[in-house]
Parts: structure tokens; sequence; C-alpha cells
């Protein structure tokens, strides 16, 4: 029988729906934020869905995390300390593991489920919670955030689902201004900016608050993922005043970085061309999102 991750009645994505056929129903529950179901599908290994929106699967998942994770670190020529929002299913902190500059990594995430759910279930993406560097916080981010020292990270990663439910407020200006604060100067953000295809209103409007708000450059960047809707995803690259920023050229490249390759856990998708790549945007989307 095939689950179809309905998005028909979703206002994100009117019209439109997916299907995936499933092998086996893994878990079904329900967190006090969200619905959370994995399932076994027959051609993307097992997949996470949280209120009926497709997270992550097996085949795919190592697009959109390592290169929400790269783009930014490997722009930097030496990330620290860092803080992710989200990511709970741990695997941005796999990925950020294979930095050996960073000496800690914050992660905030408020749904204690779904942690435990992709120890469970996805344990090549929760091994990124064993990095002692780690530390976790469970709560929402905006306290989190509120309470972290002006200045403190070089690089923060908003790997948030999407703005309907829990993460409705990560697209808020006051959010970015929290995010701003905690940046230190010349510091980079880098978060989850929905399909150039379908969003192109709500990037507009992300990309003009992150101007106002973090002064330095602001970049889109996209990349493919297939079992999102319309098959790619977008990441906003912003960077706070200070020394300056070029997210287009990796300053630190990955395949520079000792270590970065760990026996057993390949980088699969993002490498210093794939970097690059991903700035390079359709006319329709230069048109529409360059302007802003
Ligand atoms: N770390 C898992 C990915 C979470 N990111 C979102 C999943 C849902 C998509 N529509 C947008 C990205």
């Amino acid at each position: 029988k095939a689950i179809k991750v309905q998005y028909y009645n979703n206002p994100m994505w009117p019209g439109e729906a997916h299907s995936l056929k499933v092998e086996k129903i893994l878990y079904q529950g329900k967190s006090p934020y969200q619905e959370v179901l994995v399932f076994e599908s027959s051609t993307y290994g097992k997949v996470l869905v949280l209120d009926g929106i497709v997270q992550l699967t097996d085949k795919d998942e190592c697009a959109y995390q390592e290169m929400i994770t790269h783009l930014p670190l490997c722009s930097i020529p030496s990330p620290k300390k860092v803080l992710v929002i989200g990511g709970g299913d741990g695997g941005v902190l796999r990925e950020i593991s294979r930095h050996n500059s960073v000496e800690s990594i914050d992660i905030c995430e408020i749904d204690q489920l779904v942690i435990d759910i992709c120890k469970d279930f996805f344990p090549h993406l929760s091994v990124g919670f064993e990095d002692p560097r780690v530390q976790l916080h469970v709560g929402d981010a905006v306290e989190f955030l509120r309470n972290a020292p002006e200045g403190t990270y070089d690089a923060i990663i908003v790997d948030s689902s999407d703005p309907i439910g829990p993460a409705q407020e990560l697209v808020e200006k006051p959010f970015f201004e929290t995010i701003a604060r905690a940046l230190r100067p010349g510091g980079v953000l880098c978060n989850q900016a929905e399909s150039m295809w379908l969003h192109t209103h709500l990037i507009q409007d992300m990309l003009s608050i992150c101007r106002e708000t973090f002064k330095g450059s602001v970049r889109y960047a996209w990349t493919s993922v297939p079992t999102y809707p319309s098959g790619v995803i977008g990441f906003l690259l912003c960077a706070k005043e200070g020394p300056p920023v070029n997210f287009l050229t990796p300053i630190n490249p990955i395949e520079e970085v000792e270590g970065a390759t760990k026996a057993g856990r390949e980088i699969r998708f993002y490498n210093s061309e794939m970097h690059r790549a991903a700035f390079v945007l359709p006319t329709f989307a230069k048109r529409e999102l360059e302007a802003y």
C-alpha cells in the first residue's frame, strides 16, 4: 500500500502530493509538538515523517545534511564554536564532527521524541550525538538564544522543519535578530530556506530580513533532494557584519580538512565543486531572488 505523504491540504504545498510505497510501518506516535512516523520504503530506505511531511530518507538525507553543514563551515577559515537549532535526528551533528577545528557543538532541539526515535531507527544519523564536543539542550530555540551570551558562535545552523507548526517562529525577524546577536562578528548562519520553485515570496521575505539583520553577505543556495516537494531545497547563507565572508568559494575546502572523511562514514554528496554550484541560480530565481 502506498502512503501518500499528503500535501494537498497543507498550505505549504497546495495541489500537490507525494507518494512512497510502504513496505512496513516501523513507528507511529505523537509528541507534544507533532506526529511522528517511521516506515520502510521500497526504494529510499527508512523514512522519517513529521506531521505528514517527509523529513529525511536513508537514501537522500546526505544531500541535505552535508550541504546545510559544509556550505557555512567551509566558508570560514576555522570554525570553533557551532550551534545547531533543530536537527534532532543527529545528521547535521554527524557532518559538523568532520571538522577538526570545531571545539564545541551546542544543539537545541525542541522535541525529545524525535531524538529518541532517530536513535532507534536512524543510527547512521544519530551517531552525531556520540561526538564528545556535543552539548544537547532540549527546549525552545528562541529561549535558548535569548540566554546565549552575545557574540558566542562562529556558525549557527538552523535545521528546521517547515514554517508551519513548531518551526513557524524560525522565519520571523525577531528570531534572526537573536541569531545575529549570538554570532561573533563575521560569524555565519545557514538555515533551511525552502524551494525556489514553490516559495520565492517566503524566500524574498527572509532575504530582506536577513540583509537588514546581518549586514554582511547574504546568499541563497540550493540542492537536490528527491523526496522533498519539487525535488529541491534551498539554504540561506548569512554573514554577520565583520570580517568579510565570500560564500561562493570555500576558503576552508572540505578536501583539505584532516580526517573529514571517516572510514565507514564517507561524504556522499558535498564537495567544493558542489559548493560553488549551489549558488548558481536559474534565470527566474536570479530575477526573483538576487534583487532582494
Ligand atoms: N534534518 C532533517 C531535515 C529537516 N528539514 C526539513 C524537512 C522538511 C522539508 N520540507 C524541509 C526541510
